[in-house]
């Protein structure tokens, strides 16, 4: 990915001298402040920003100065995995569903809004797709509104139950309309097409991101994802539940990794859409002994 990133360093700096905003900051008692020697931190809003991603990511733009607005309607998400930031005027939380309307003035949206976990995300499929497709066109309606840059999170769940290992972005999947994972792989596609239109009909700066299988700090414990899953038994010294034969292979990435790429795409020129993943594959019984083999290591 070609990416011009000067964003990820906030120690750099622009060379732009005695640059007048006309606000009531851009003077000192000796005349003009040099603005261009300090980054400007920018407007960001994060849809399902309180969750184990977004929540990660707001760590990092907290970090390099940026304003964030975090909305979360608190399904999957929990204010303690945003708290730390409480007090800081650059922060505000709101609780807010994506399935209804927002306004905001934002320089970019990061759209997360959605459960991950499949057994989240099956919990009520009706309103998994309602998210997935009136929530982003909702945010898609604002970030054309606004003139914001918008990156929606999609998923590698785009490509089905695929035919083609490892998988392309230029591949288009294969997906069951009918099943029960669809409310997520139909609703994320749709959410991509969205995307696409906004782009191509509007005008937008978009990003796309397909995102495979994350994990790290703050996960819940019932988050029902395999790595979370294994982890929780083997501590609870219980048997780790394979499905199936074991053999199915997934990447698994850690949640800092998948951060800097989703900042690096939205500072990018790339549109996407863009895997971001770990290109090692893994069966789940390789994984079931990695699980074991570190916890005996760890209680030795
Ligand atoms: O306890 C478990 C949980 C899961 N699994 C298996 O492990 C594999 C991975 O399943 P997970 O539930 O972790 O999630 P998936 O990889 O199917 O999808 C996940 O990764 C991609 C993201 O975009 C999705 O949002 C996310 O749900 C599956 O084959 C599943 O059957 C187990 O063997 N045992």
């Amino acid at each position: 990915m070609a990416v011009s990133d000067p964003y990820l360093h906030p120690e750099s700096t622009e060379r732009v001298f005695y640059q007048s905003r006309g606000g009531f900051d851009s003077f000192n008692s000796i005349g003009k402040v040099p603005l261009g020697l300090k980054r400007k931190g920018l407007r960001i809003v994060v849809t399902g920003g309180a969750g184990f991603v977004g929540s990660h990511l707001v760590d990092r733009l907290m970090a390099r100065g940026d304003s964030v607005i975090v909305v979360d309607n608190f399904f999957t998400g929990r204010k303690e995995n945003v708290m730390h930031h409480f007090g800081n005027p650059r922060f505000e939380l709101i609780r807010h569903d994506v399935v209804e309307p927002l306004l905001l003035e934002v320089d970019q949206i990061y759209h997360l809004a959605c459960p991950a976990s499949p057994v989240h995300y099956k919990f009520n499929p009706v309103k998994t797709i309602k998210t997935n497709v009136v929530g982003t066109l909702n945010m898609l309606g604002l970030a054309k509104r606004i003139g914001a840059r918008f990156l929606l999170t999609s998923t590698s769940e785009v490509y089905g139950d695929p035919l083609q290992h490892p998988q392309v972005e230029t591949y288009w999947g294969n997906v069951n309309p009918i099943g029960v994972r669809s409310c997520y792989d139909e609703g994320k596609r749709t959410a991509e097409t969205l995307t696409m239109d906004y782009h191509r009909a509007a005008g937008v700066e978009v990003r796309i991101a397909r995102i495979f299988n994350t994990y790290g700090p703050r996960m819940c414990i019932d988050d029902g994802r395999v790595v979370s899953n294994f982890v929780a038994q083997a501590l609870r010294k219980e048997p780790l539940t394979v499905y199936g034969d074991g053999k199915q292979t997934r990447s698994f990435q850690y949640v800092s990794d998948l951060v800097e790429g989703l900042i690096r795409l939205m500072e990018g020129e790339h549109v996407g859409p863009f895997n971001l993943g770990n290109p090692g594959e893994f069966t789940m019984l390789e994984l079931a002994q990695v699980v074991q083999e570190q916890l005996t290591q760890m209680q030795r």
